[in-house]
């Protein structure tokens, strides 16, 4: 089966900027692909790379769709590179979801699906979904979270994860218990540092997690991918949870730290970490403790990585899809 490829990139403006250990993301880029098969049945796809996490760069990409020929098979498709790992799943979406119309964007037109994926459309709403998935909302960093929660929670999060690492550790701290105190008992929170944190830190950190009266879900990433051994030991040396997940952006590194002994938390990042087939594969070989994120995608890669964690996902872990009140304006 051949199928007719068509792409056009696009961009989102972030309503609040994106803060991280890693910097300041203002807009979110991405490609929206379109395959076309003989008898007109359409599937959509979405690459949405984030290079400064470990997957290609949306230029890398671009060049890949370019370089295709305007028909491309199964083939081509399942033979995408293991350093195009955004790529593999775009295409690899598109084509499971050929003549599919789940969520409602079993369309064939452009601008329908471009209003459908904008942020401020009805069909991408700011709460969760009806499904079987608990959600978890991303926070603002930095004092802004202190407030920010409650609209969430009104909109029926339970789960919050707060960004670490950003700011000074002994005001970060001092925040930390600030949002303690005012979250309600019965709301569970995580801790992402994005590999800001030294060891000392890390040690700081879940020192003040182990010493709380409630349990912090997990500290996600404490320190840089290079140091995987500080991780492995920080992980059997407290008893909050350690998830990795700049460490297993792509599915090369989730089988390498598997390999080498993590049995703590796995942060799954469907859309870039490679081929949802081979992710399948792993995750028919390997009983992990997952938790699936998204990056930032329109509802198109959206609906692939939520099939993929209802799928897959075994423990009872809210998945970070609660991003969507971070997008304002298409641009
Ligand atoms: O996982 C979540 O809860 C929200 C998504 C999120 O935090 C995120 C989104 C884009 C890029 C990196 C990250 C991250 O987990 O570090
Ligand atoms: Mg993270």
């Amino acid at each position: 089966m051949r199928y007719q490829l068509e792409f056009r990139p696009i961009a989102r403006k972030f309503r609040r900027s994106l803060v991280t250990s890693h910097g300041i993301w203002e807009v979110r880029e991405a490609i929206i692909l379109r395959l076309t098969d003989i008898n007109g049945k359409v599937g959509w796809g979405e690459i949405a790379p984030i290079s400064w996490f470990g997957s290609e760069t949306l230029e890398q990409a671009l060049d890949f769709c370019r370089q295709l020929p305007k028909e491309i098979t199964q083939e081509i498709i399942y033979s995408i590179p293991a350093h195009l790992p955004a790529c593999q799943f775009g295409f690899e979406s598109a084509l499971e979801g050929l003549g599919t119309g789940d969520w409602g964007l079993g369309t064939g037109d452009w601008e329908v699906m471009k209003a459908k994926t904008s942020p401020s459309s009805p069909s991408s709403p700011s709460s969760p979904p009806p499904s079987p998935l608990t959600y978890s909302a991303l926070l603002p960093a930095g004092e802004a979270a202190l407030h920010q929660w409650r609209s969430l929670w009104e909109e029926g999060y339970r789960t919050f994860k707060w960004k670490i690492g950003v700011g000074e550790i002994a005001e970060e701290l001092k925040l930390f218990d600030s949002l303690i105190q005012s979250l309600p008992a019965s709301a569970k929170l995580r801790l992402d540092a994005n590999g800001g944190l030294n060891y000392q830190q890390a040690h700081t950190w879940l020192q003040a997690c182990d010493n709380l009266a409630i349990e912090i879900e997990f500290i996600e990433q404490p320190l840089p991918v290079d140091q995987f051994s500080q991780m492995l030991a920080l992980s059997q040396a407290y008893g909050t949870a350690i998830a990795l997940d700049e460490s297993v952006a792509t599915l090369k590194q989730l089988a390498d730290c598997y390999e080498k002994g993590w049995r703590d938390v796995f942060v799954i990042k469907p859309a870039i970490i490679g081929s949802p087939s081979r992710l399948r594969q792993f995750f028919q070989q390997h009983e992990i403790d997952a938790v699936f994120s998204s990056v930032f995608e329109t509802a198109i890669a959206r609906q692939t990585a939520l099939k993929l964690a209802a799928e897959l996902s075994l423990h009872n872990r809210a998945v970070g899809f609660g991003v969507n009140h971070f997008f304002a304006q298409e641009l």
